[in-house]
């Protein structure tokens, strides 16, 4: 597999933390496996205010947990088209983050994108979409951890990193990250 290093990957800042890993990720097993998948236009972004669920209240992309059978493709399709009402063609896979939280919760998050897509946008109980513009992104109404790698996946690359969060707050990160959508 292609790729490109660290440095010109992400900036150094954003790579990694100064602190060290809380834990050892060579035996990181998730609780759960999830999804996020970002529509796309020119210039824009679909987002959503989440209302219920792990993150309720931030803003993120649609998503959410595989369900028993299903591949992170199939759960970005069903989770896209039930909280916002739109089904993605062919979406795109951009990597995996491994999270865990400083209660124990490990969950797998599978990056998609898509630019095309059937159905009509809809608000629902879970979600109420919005159309961003790509360089007015609000992340500080996003998980922290999204300011560093979504920018990334919207220039195309792909992303792999791990991430410890303690509540909201972001305390351990590396993140890696190539050119040719094969990471994860
Ligand atoms: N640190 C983080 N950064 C991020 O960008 N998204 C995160 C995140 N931690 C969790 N998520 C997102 C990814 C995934 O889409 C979502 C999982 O949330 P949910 O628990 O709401 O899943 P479901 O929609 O399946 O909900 P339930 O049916 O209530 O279990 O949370």
């Amino acid at each position: 597999m292609k790729r490109a290093s660290l440095e010109t990957s992400f900036p150094r800042s954003l790579a990694k933390s100064a602190t060290s890993s809380p834990l050892d990720w060579s035996s990181y097993r998730p609780d759960d496996t999830a999804v996020l998948c970002f529509l796309r236009k020119p210039g824009w972004l679909l987002l959503i205010r989440k209302k219920r669920g792990l993150g309720a209240g931030k803003i993120n992309g649609p998503g959410g947990k595989t369900e028993p059978g299903e591949t992170p493709r199939d759960t970005a399709i069903r989770e896209t088209r039930e909280e916002v009402g739109l089904i993605p063609s062919e979406p795109r896979h951009q990597g995996a983050l491994r999270f865990a939280f400083a209660d124990g919760y490990r969950l797998e998050v599978h990056i998609f994108t898509a630019t095309s897509w059937e159905g009509s946008l809809c608000e629902t109980d879970e979600a109420l979409p919005f159309w961003c513009p790509q360089e007015e992104i609000p992340y500080t109404e996003m998980w922290e951890d999204d300011i560093l790698w979504l920018p990334a996946v919207l220039e195309g690359k792909s992303v792999e990193g791990e991430m410890f969060l303690r509540g909201d707050s972001l305390e351990f990160w590396d993140l890696r990250c190539s050119d040719d959508h094969q990471v994860g």
